[in-house]
């Protein structure tokens, strides 16, 4: 009789944790997404109050539920090639990424951290690092093309003058989802992100800061196409504008899904964005139009993909 009742109950038991394990893998299985912030911060000269600011939102940003915090290019710096090196930072040694990583750790969340300028080997870069939950620095990557043009009348900017540019694609995981990284200039080169695609990247992030002359016509038109082109999420991520500034940003932050569909856009303002994202679309847009399996690469110069 006591063998009996034991049998039962260790059969309920095994019964009930099985139940259990095939609910969690099934919710796990089932997320197709995760919610994101994007903070359009406002810089100023100050590099510790631009620390602590980024700090509070990101944990507003917690609070709203969000696994990804977005920060915008230079959020600790004024963007200026004579200002660079003396707010340069060493990664992750520096007080920006210690802060960051503490962020990260604390509220559970991974963060894009913008970028900032980074001293490494006498050299300044431009250069963006990616914190998981842990506090674990998981990418880092250095603007690839620097932003060197010349519109009279309009806008004259040289980086090279101040920056050296970095030389590789970096990409990171964030639970099944494949995200690649970019800075600002680097969302006109589109052969970059098609690299990412052919990667297997599901979303790609350009923390930016676009300018009042580029900004109007281009900015959403280049975010737009980068998403079309690649059928990934685009978000870009701009500071706010500040108008008695030396570099005016150009503000509207915004997350567009692989249909080219703006889903979320800042005004100029100093804000922050929640979006929920879905990857499923993406799949479905994927299939309906299959551009992917449909290039012509044996007519097109082929790209040695590593
Ligand atoms: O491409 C543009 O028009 C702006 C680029 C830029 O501001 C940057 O790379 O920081």
């Amino acid at each position: 009789m006591c063998i009996t009742l034991l049998c039962v109950y260790s059969a309920k038991k095994i019964s009930r944790q099985l139940i259990f394990v095939f609910k969690t893998f099934r919710m796990a299985s089932s997320i197709s997404g995760f919610r994101v912030a994007v903070l359009q911060l406002t810089v100023t000269a100050d590099k510790s109050a631009n620390i602590t600011n980024a700090v509070n939102r990101i944990q507003q940003a917690k609070k709203e539920g969000c696994t990804l915090t977005i920060l915008p290019e230079c959020f600790n710096s004024p963007y200026n090639t004579g200002l660079f090196r003396q707010y340069s930072e060493i990664i992750p040694g520096g007080e920006t990424c210690q802060a960051l990583s503490k962020a990260a750790k604390s509220n559970g969340m991974y963060i894009v951290g913008g970028s900032i300028p980074e001293i490494h080997d006498e050299k300044v870069y431009n250069t963006c690092t990616v914190w998981d939950p842990n506090g674990n620095m998981i990418a880092k990557h250095r603007k690839m093309h620097l932003f060197d043009i010349n519109i009279p009348g309009g806008i004259y900017f040289k980086e090279s003058d101040a920056l050296t540019a970095g030389n590789t694609l970096n990409t990171f995981q964030l639970g099944k989802f494949k995200i690649g990284l970019g800075i600002c200039y680097d969302i006109r080169f589109s052969e970059m992100a098609t690299l990412y695609r052919k990667q297997g990247c599901d979303m790609l992030i350009y923390p930016s800061a676009f300018n009042m002359t580029t900004g109007p016509l281009h900015w959403s038109l280049l975010t737009r196409c980068r998403a079309v082109d690649n059928q990934v999420f685009v978000v870009v991520a701009s500071p706010a504008r500040v108008t008695n500034s030396n570099y005016i940003a150009w503000g509207h932050s915004m997350v567009v899904d692989p249909w080219g569909k703006i889903l979320s856009e800042a005004s100029e303002k100093d804000m922050n964005l929640y979006l929920d994202l879905d990857f499923n679309s993406r799949e479905t847009i994927r299939q309906q139009i299959p551009t992917e399996n449909q290039r012509r690469i044996d007519i097109y110069d082929t790209i040695e993909i590593k």
